[in-house]
């Protein structure tokens, strides 16, 4: 398994970008991009694309960013601070997946870019409500996926992107191959939420080679930006150089240890939480 060394002090450290939406609650979006980036070591940058009216119990109210303002923060911080991998999770509509593939392919990031690009394809909350216009499918199929170096979907965003029903391992390995097909770099298809499985088995695929990461479920109702934070664990893996397989194993691992120490919060649903990194015998301040 892969690490990732923090800067020394007065260090820069490594930086990536997140393009996403604000979850007002903490546990999903921006905050859980940040979160994980923060406890990686990696200075993280940020494009808001939505601000979310968000708890624990469900999404109430969006407020859309105009795509241009998107764009810009994106063009903001790339051409002067300087990002090596970036991710996007909520996009909300299919102007701002516009705007924002438009100002990645000017500025090398997915595509034939240097900078590689991971796409979170954000349709719904877990609580079941909408975060992507439905008429933006066919801009994330179309403009969207071409542009990602991986994209992450869960089996709900699957199911809509490619209309493939997830339920096995053959139709997991044909979804991947769908989406490679759309042309993705790399599609990793995340098993969170085969129920039936005593396992969370996600699965990377590049067109060539297939590769499975297996952990055993965690027994926890508290799952909110689960996804946020295992495509942001891999975004500063690709951000510090490693492979893709290397970024996927450790990100899988990261979120399976987030999993673990996931705690409740509010009425409903709490999130997974990075903040075990916080825990040790060098975390005094003396
Ligand atoms: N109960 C669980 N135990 C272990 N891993 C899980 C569990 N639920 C989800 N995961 C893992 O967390 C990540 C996010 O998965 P998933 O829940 O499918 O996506 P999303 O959060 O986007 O809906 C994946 O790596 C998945 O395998
Ligand atoms: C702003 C924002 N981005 C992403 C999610 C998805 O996270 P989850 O599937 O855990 O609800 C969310 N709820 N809110």
């Amino acid at each position: 398994m892969i690490t990732l060394e923090p800067p020394a002090d007065g260090q820069t450290p490594v930086r990536a970008l997140t393009i996403a939406g604000s979850d007002s609650g903490g546990g999903a979006g921006i905050q859980a991009d940040m979160r994980t980036m923060a406890l990686s070591g990696v200075h993280g940058c940020v494009a808001i694309t939505a601000v979310t009216v968000q708890n624990s119990v469900g999404v109430t109210g969006i407020h859309e960013i105009p795509p241009e303002t998107v764009a810009a923060q994106v063009r903001s911080v790339v051409t002067d601070i300087g990002v090596s991998a970036a991710k996007t999770g909520m996009l909300a509509s299919a102007p701002i997946i516009d705007a924002v593939v438009a100002v990645c392919a000017e500025l090398g990031i997915g595509g034939g870019g240097d900078i590689p690009l991971v796409v979170d394809p954000v349709c719904a909350s877990m609580h079941g409500d909408p975060l992507l216009a439905l008429d933006a499918l066919d801009s994330v199929r179309q403009q969207l996926i071409p542009q990602a170096t991986l994209v992450t979907p869960n089996l709900d965003e699957v199911r809509l992107i490619t209309g493939i029903d997830v339920v096995d391992d053959g139709t997991q390995h044909k979804a991947a191959a769908a989406l490679v097909e759309l042309g993705a770099r790399w599609a990793l298809v995340k098993g969170g939420h085969l129920r039936s499985s005593d396992e969370s088995p996600d699965l990377l695929y590049d067109g060539d080679r297939f590769h499975e990461f297996r952990t055993v479920r965690v027994p926890t109702g508290h799952d909110h930006g689960g996804g946020d934070t295992l495509a942001s664990a891999i975004t500063c893996a690709l951000a510090h150089g490693f492979s893709m397989p290397e970024a996927v194993e450790y990100g899988k691992a990261w979120v399976h240890r987030c999993l673990q120490a996931a705690y409740p919060l509010g009425h409903g649903h709490g999130p997974v939480s990075p903040l075990w990194r916080l825990s040790g015998p060098d975390r005094a301040l003396d």
